[in-house]
């Protein structure tokens, strides 16, 4: 953990190449905005050329499979991404674009192991989360927010707190007009009741969160999938404007259109993790263009074309290969449909007049299995000009040692960044009419029932066990309904994975945010429904029996909901958390004392310590008393005298009179923050160390492969991928994370 001080020397790693002569004169590739926004980060005055340049060389990553088997989904690619480019991976699905992509930006799986030199500005890139911002495929945003306060949060959540607010809007603004969202700035995100943005502008909305804290280097995963062909376009040409900006832009894109094709500078094809192509877009099929001259540099054509200077049609790579782009096809789909050994598939299952069709085709593709024409394509592109400048082009880069600029990780302080997700959060309830609106109706209309069945309860003989039932449902039942409230926890869970990868705040100003900004809603909650019920049905009068009533409903309410967090952050899934937690409540609600009397449950495992680990046994506890104690009921004959509340406490309830009640209360509000706990220690778990033992999981199983093979799978030099502990560690630049 460091302070919250960084040193330029932190963020800086070293300007060599391109220091800086004098005071403060070099800007590379920076807005003067993006200038202030470093000065303020590194606290220097010097910033050399800061622009990413990006090369990778030999690079092969080969994950551990279930059964310790082991594959290359990568295989020896070299490659590069320079600052001013727009460079797409292309492929077939699972010919391993997002691999690479993570392998780019050190997000690996914990079972996968990279070999290979990834290099940023000439040095060995330690990407891991946060030097590089990185969009994801899905958009997790909060949808009650508009695009303009998403932004505003993200940016009081990162940006440092002694920024001035007006500095701190120019840059807010200044991103929504660069992803062009000025129309529908004002219009929320949209969710399953509110109508919002389109996909292409939800898509441009986590483009600009990333983008805020101006990284030089950006990576996509798919930025257009999902989209139609025009949003597609307009995501890309906002992606292609970017790196006009001096970025380095790279991104997975499945299946282009022509139009969204025209604007990749760069295209990395792939095929089963094998290198099919790697050069300008435009050069990958039959075009028109300008040669450059035979003694350029830059002149890598094959030697019997490279004496034209001029603008001709030129056979390009694919043609080159063999498989000329046909007249009408859309090149994206026919570099596809080159690779994409499917095809064979859909081939061997065409009949008759189809099949015949195919054969009679003039298009080379159709007279070879697709198969055939990956093998082809790889090995001619190894051979190929456009590999060997790629080499070359790589090994210059390693060469030019320049400035990183690490781009991750919040500059705000620990109170900023719980000050902002709490106010952000309690937003987001108090306008998702799911979160609390719904279950502030729910409980109200429940606990109307409870009192219209229990009206004025009394103290009548048969009141006794009435008043017993009464407690065990309201503590039991009614704090159980509080589960409905999963699917929005789950939910936060995924915008919290997605900002906390990205480095955007700490998990403990996400806990202290999450406990704070519910309480004002639980509290109305229930102190609403326990009026109406403690009214209705006439429970033991008097101001501190009220009080003790909703605040032990309130206290057991909180305690489900912290419960139920626990469970979001180990099970992400709201199907299986719901089933959870509602077996974890089950079990609680039979040890409370109500099915079964204290004394009565067996000893063994369910009174110790089940019992006591229930939350309900301890609300039964205090209401009970609250309830009972002072009060006398009529006995089951007229005749017979009165029994004392506290009788029937200890003999027929089994209470210890001994414990106040309100110790009671006050062992489930320990129990609330013990959760609280557990839930900061659960997300610290998934961070750290589950990644950790998968990895060594994942490495004990190929060992033990190796072993019974006698034979060394894993090549010498693989290194496993950066965990989240590294980035948190290096890049975070606040220790109260
Ligand atoms: N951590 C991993 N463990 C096991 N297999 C993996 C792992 N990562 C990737 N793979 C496998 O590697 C192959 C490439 O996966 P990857 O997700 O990179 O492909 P892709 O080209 O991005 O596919 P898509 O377009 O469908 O997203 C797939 O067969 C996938 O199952």
């Amino acid at each position: 953990m460091r302070n919250s001080s960084t040193s330029a020397n932190d963020v800086m790693m070293e300007i060599e190449a391109n220091k800086p002569q004098g005071h403060g004169i070099v800007v590379g590739g920076l807005s003067p905005l993006s200038e202030t926004l470093w000065k303020e980060k590194t606290n220097t005055e010097f910033i050399g050329d800061v622009s990413a340049r990006l090369a990778w060389k030999d690079l092969t990553v080969m994950v551990t499979l279930n059964s310790g088997e082991t594959q290359n989904v990568l295989e020896g690619l070299t490659g590069y991404a320079e600052p001013g480019t727009f460079t797409a991976l292309m492929g077939p699905s699972g010919s391993g674009k997002s691999t690479l992509l993570d392998a780019l930006s050190g997000r690996l799986a914990s079972n996968a192991f990279l070999s290979g030199r990834v290099l940023l500005n000439g040095r060995k890139a330690n990407l891991s989360f946060g030097t590089a911002a990185y969009v994801t495929q899905d958009d997790t945003l909060i949808g009650t927010l508009t695009v303009r306060e998403t932004i505003s949060y993200s940016a009081r959540l990162r940006l440092p707190d002694r920024m001035p607010w007006s500095e701190k809007r120019t840059l807010i603004e200044s991103t929504i007009i660069e992803m062009g969202l000025q129309d529908c700035a004002d219009t929320v995100i949209g969710n399953w009741h509110l109508r919002g943005i389109s996909g292409g502008e939800k898509r441009r909305v986590s483009i600009a969160l990333e983008i805020l804290m101006r990284p030089r280097l950006l990576f996509l995963d798919e930025p257009t999938s999902g989209l139609d062909s025009a949003s597609a376009f307009f995501v890309t040409q906002t992606l292609r404007g970017l790196s006009r900006d001096g970025r380095t832009v790279i991104a997975s894109i499945h299946q282009p259109s022509s139009e969204v094709f025209e604007l990749f500078d760069r295209l990395y094809l792939l095929s089963g993790g094998k290198t099919v192509y790697f050069g300008q877009a435009s050069e990958a099929y039959e075009a028109r263009f300008t040669l450059p001259s035979p003694t350029s540099p830059f002149c890598f054509f094959p030697s019997e074309t490279s004496d034209k200077i001029g603008t001709i049609q030129r056979r390009l790579f694919f043609a080159q290969a063999g498989f000329p782009c046909p007249a009408l096809r859309n090149p994206s789909d026919h570099f596809l449909r080159c690779i994409n050994s499917d095809f064979d598939k859909v081939k061997a299952t065409l009949k008759g007049s189809m099949k015949l069709r195919f054969e009679s085709n003039e298009d080379p593709l159709d007279k070879t299995t697709t198969a055939e024409a990956i093998r082809i394509l790889v090995d001619y592109y190894r051979r190929s000009q456009y590999s060997y400048s790629a080499n070359e082009r790589v090994e210059e880069m390693s060469k030019v040692k320049g400035t990183v600029l690490d781009s991750g990780g919040s500059q705000a302080s620990f109170f900023m960044q719980a000050y902002t997700l709490t106010k952000r959060s309690f937003v987001n309830m108090s306008r998702d009419f799911g979160y609390y609106w719904l279950r502030l109706v729910i409980y109200l209309v429940v606990t109307i029932c409870i009192g219209t069945i229990y009206l004025n309860v009394g103290t009548g003989y048969s009141s006794i066990l009435a008043r017993g039932a009464c407690a065990s449902f309201v503590f039991g039942f009614v704090t159980f309904m509080s589960i409905g409230g999963f699917p929005s926890f789950v939910e936060d869970m995924k915008v919290f994975q997605r900002e906390r990868m990205n480095g955007h705040y700490g998990v403990f100003a996400f806990v202290v945010s999450n406990t704070l900004s519910a309480m004002p809603f639980l509290i109305l909650i229930t102190f609403l429904s326990g009026t109406v019920c403690y009214f209705m049905v006439r429970l033991h009068p008097g101001f501190t029996h009220y009080l003790f009533f909703v605040i032990c409903l309130y206290a057991s309410v909180t305690v489900v909901e912290s419960l139920m967090m626990v469970i979001a952050s180990v099970v992400p899934n709201f199907l299986m958390g719901i089933i959870i937690g509602a077996g974890i409540q089950g079990i609680f609600m039979l040890v409370s004392g109500y099915f079964r009397l204290p004394n009565d449950i067996p000893k063994p495992f369910w009174r110790y310590p089940m019992s006591y680990l229930s939350f309900h046994f301890w609300a039964l506890q205090g209401q009970y008393q609250n309830d009972l104690m002072g009060l006398e009921f009529d006995n089951s004959s007229p005749d017979l005298p009165k029994i004392p509340g506290e009788f029937i406490l200890e003999q027929i309830f089994q209470i210890d009179l001994n414990r106040s009640k309100w110790v009671d209360v006050s062992v489930i509000f320990v129990m609330i923050i013990t959760y609280r706990i557990i839930f900061f220690i659960m997300i610290k778990i998934n961070e750290d160390v589950t990644p950790w033992i998968r990895g060594y999981i994942a490495r004990r199983k190929m060992q033990q492969k190796n072993g019974n093979q006698k034979q060394t799978i894993a090549p010498y030099g693989l290194t496993q991928s950066p965990s989240l502990r590294a980035y948190a560690g290096n890049n975070g630049p606040n220790s109260n994370r």
